[in-house]
């Protein structure tokens, strides 16, 4: 469950007020996720998610990424809509946060992920990344390479109250990248946060893809790392060949990747595991007093991160071409 921040009934239908979508009927909060506080709010006109952004999202970021929801609904993606209030604005306040309403996309996250799944999320990743090149407004990756110094730091030697070894794991981690991280890789809007619980199957149609919360301009294939790492790793966090050789293989028919950004992707997972093992450890060690959250566990991006730093090329993961 993820709720940070509550909506007391009437705040709720004096936001509605501004809308044409009806009052509402219902509005209860969703178990999923950790980032935001997300509702499911049903109206007299239909369902909707309704978000108040939480910690890591920057209030000036959000019209990057409702612009981009509707970019790439324009161009075939199946996404999320802001729903725009009647003086057209996608982003108001509430509750002393910053909330928008998005349409609800119908669809299921895979609970039991196989071979076909990965590749479906494969070729979907490569179908944004299409949608989304000439998508006009860049926005840095505040959680990239450059970011996790930062974030290290807030953890330090707690780290070691998670998991034995930790905090030497870490920093001889960003030692290696420091050397090593990509800097001349084919460029665009990446998803960043692509994780099956941000993937929507249904039967015929395409996969849908939410949570635009993370996006920013950055090295494509490290965006396809971030799905190695989400999705082709098994309940007990070890690597899955015929998974990730279903995803890379959907994502280069849809977007062949270049020499160098094959050659890249070892360095490039490890950086990704590194990601999300230290967004995750910060949580771990500062859930908010009252938060309605389950933190995820940082040890399965230690376990991710350790099995990448034994691979020593991109055939290790199962895919060649
Ligand atoms: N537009 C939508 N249509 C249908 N369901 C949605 C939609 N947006 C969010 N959800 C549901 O709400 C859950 C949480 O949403 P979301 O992933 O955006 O939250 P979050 O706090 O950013 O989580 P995280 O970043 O940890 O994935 C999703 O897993 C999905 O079940
Ligand atoms: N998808 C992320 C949470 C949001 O960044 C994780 O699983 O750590």
């Amino acid at each position: 469950m993820a709720v940070y921040t509550s909506v007391p009934e009437d705040d709720l239908a004096h936001f509605l007020a501004g809308y044409d979508i009806g009052q509402a009927l219902a509005c209860k909060g969703i178990a999923e996720g950790v980032e935001n506080s997300n509702f499911l709010l049903r109206t007299e006109t239909g369902p909707f998610i309704l978000t108040l952004y939480e910690k890591r999202v920057d209030r000036g970021d959000l019209p990057f990424f409702l612009g981009l929801m509707e970019h790439c609904a324009r161009n075939g993606i199946r996404c999320p809509l802001p729903v725009r209030d009647r003086t057209g604005e996608a982003l108001g306040m509430l509750c002393g946060r910053p909330a928008a309403i998005v349409t609800f996309l119908d669809g299921m996250s895979g609970s039991r992920l196989d071979a076909e799944h990965c590749a479906e999320a494969g070729e979907a990743l490569a179908r944004l990344h299409v949608a989304a090149r000439d998508f006009p407004v860049p926005r840095p990756n505040a959680l990239s390479f450059s970011g996790w110094d930062s974030l290290a730091a807030q953890a330090g030697t707690r780290a070691d109250s998670v998991e034995a070894g930790l905090s030497a794991l870490i920093s001889t981690t960003l030692d290696d990248l420091r050397g090593t991280w990509p800097d001349s890789l084919p460029r665009g809007v990446i998803h960043a946060d692509l994780f099956p619980d941000n993937v929507l199957f249904l039967s015929g149609r395409t996969p849908g893809i939410i949570d635009f919360y993370f996006a920013c301009t950055d090295m494509l294939a490290y965006d396809l790392a971030i799905c190695i790492n989400a999705w082709c790793f098994d309940a007990e966090h070890r690597y899955d060949a015929e998974r990730g050789q279903a995803l890379i293989s959907a994502y280069d028919r849809a977007r062949p990747l270049e020499a160098d950004e094959i050659a890249a992707l070892p360095v490039l997972c490890r950086g990704a595991a590194l990601r999300f093992l230290l967004t995750r450890l910060v949580d771990w060690l500062s859930v908010p007093e009252g938060a309605l959250v389950q933190p995820k566990d940082p040890r399965e991006y230690s376990r991710k991160l350790e099995f990448h730093r034994g691979v020593s090329n991109t055939a290790d993961y199962g895919w060649s071409r």
